[in-house]
C-alpha cells in the first residue's frame, strides 16, 4: 500500500487535490456494484496498467447526518485492512481520503461473490465445499491469530479471484464490522446479518472470535445444501430460530451428506461460544483433514 496513503487536508484545494490525485493515479472504469458500503468501480493504475477495485465510501459530514458511514468506522476498517497480508484476505493497495469521502483501492476480484457462485450451482459437492472452507478457515485463523474478529462473515463477503477455474481462490472482504479484540475489553454489538449472527450477538453478550465460528457453521450448512439453517419468514423469526438453536439436517437435502460434514457443522452451531471449534481446530477436523482414505469415505 502507498506509504503516505495520500491523505489530503480539508481545504477546498485539498478536495480538488483528492479528486485530481485519484483520477491522476487511476483511470476509473465501470461500476462493479454498490451496497451499504458505497460504490465499487473497476480502475486501472496508470503507472503499472494493473487493474484494481476502487471502493468509494461517503463519510458522514456530521453526527446527525444519515448520509454516508461514520468516518471513524471506515478509518477503523482501513486501520485493520492495512496491516493484513494473507492470500485469503482482501489486500488494501492504496487509500485516498478527503472530508466527505474515502477511496479504498483493493485487489480486483473478477469471480464475484461466493453467494452468487453457490446460487448458480445450487449446492456444492463436499469436495468443493471443503476447498472453499479450507481457504476461509485459513484466512479466519490468520485474523484470529492477530486478535481480529470479522463479525460479518457471510457468502456475500467472500469473493472469488476468478470463478471459471478448477480451484477458485477466495478472499474475505468487507471489514466494516471487524474489531481488534483487546484482552479485558468487552465488545458487544447488535450489527450483522440475522441469518449468520450468533446467539451472543442477539443477547447483546460479549463477542469474540468464536462469534465468527458460528457464522462459519452457517456458511458450511449453506454450501452443502443451498439452504440457510435458521432462515425464517421474517428477521424476528430468524433471530428466534438462532436463539433456539432450531436447525436440522432435512433428509431431502442432506441424504448424501457425510456424517463427518454434519459433525463439523454441529461442532460450530453450539450456543456456548467457548464450546465451538476454533479455526485451527476446524482445520484439523477429520472432515477437512481426513486421517486416512477410509475415514474420508465416511
Ligand atoms: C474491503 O471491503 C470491500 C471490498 C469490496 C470489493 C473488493 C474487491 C472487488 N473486486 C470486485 C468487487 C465487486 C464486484 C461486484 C460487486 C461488488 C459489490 O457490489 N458487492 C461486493 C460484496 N458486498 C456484498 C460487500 C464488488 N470487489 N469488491 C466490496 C465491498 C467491500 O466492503
Amino acid at each position: 500500500m502507498a506509504e503516505d496513503g495520500r491523505a489530503a487536508s480539508d481545504s477546498p484545494q485539498a478536495v480538488a487535490l483528492h479528486a485530481r490525485s485519484v483520477e491522476e493515479l487511476y483511470e476509473l472504469l465501470e461500476t462493479l456494484g454498490s451496497g451499504h458500503f458505497g460504490v465499487v468501480r473497476r480502475c486501472r493504475e496508470r503507472s503499472t496498467g494493473a487493474f484494481y477495485a476502487a471502493k468509494f465510501v461517503k463519510t458522514r459530514r456530521c453526527r446527525g447526518s444519515r448520509r454516508g458511514l461514520e468516518r471513524v468506522q471506515v478509518e477503523q476498517e482501513v486501520a485493520i485492512l492495512r496491516d493484513l497480508q494473507h492470500p485469503n484476505i482482501m489486500r488494501l493497495h492504496d487509500l485516498f481520503t478527503c472530508r466527505a469521502e474515502m477511496v479504498l483501492v483493493l485487489e480486483l476480484m473478477r469471480g464475484g461473490e461466493l453467494f452468487d457462485f453457490i446460487a448458480e450451482k445450487e449446492m456444492l459437492s463436499e469436495e468443493e465445499a471443503i476447498e472453499f472452507l479450507e481457504q476461509i478457515l485459513l484466512g479466519v485463523q490468520y485474523l484470529h491469530g492477530r486478535r481480529i474478529a470479522h463479525f460479518d462473515l457471510k457468502p456475500e463477503n467472500i469473493m472469488l479471484q476468478e470463478k471459471d477455474v478448477p480451484k477458485p481462490q477466495i478472499k474475505i472482504i468487507d471489514f466494516g464490522l471487524a474489531q481488534k479484540l483487546e484482552d479485558g475489553v468487552i465488545f458487544k454489538s447488535l450489527c450483522g446479518t440475522p441469518q449468520y449472527i450468533a446467539p451472543e450477538v442477539i443477547n447483546y453478550e460479549p463477542l469474540s472470535s468464536a462469534t465468527d465460528m458460528w457464522s462459519i457453521g452457517v456458511i458450511t450448512y449453506i454450501l452443502l445444501s443451498g439452504l440457510s439453517p435458521f432462515q425464517g419468514e421474517t428477521d424476528a423469526e430468524t433471530l428466534s430460530n438462532v436463539l433456539a438453536g432450531a436447525y436440522e439436517f432435512e433428509e431431502r437435502y442432506f441424504s448424501d451428506t457425510s456424517d463427518m460434514a454434519k459433525d463439523f457443522i454441529q461442532q460450530l452451531l453450539v450456543k456456548e461460544p467457548q464450546e465451538r471449534m476454533t479455526a485451527s481446530e476446524c482445520l484439523v477436523h477429520p472432515w477437512i483433514k481426513p486421517l486416512s482414505r477410509k475415514q474420508a469415505a465416511k
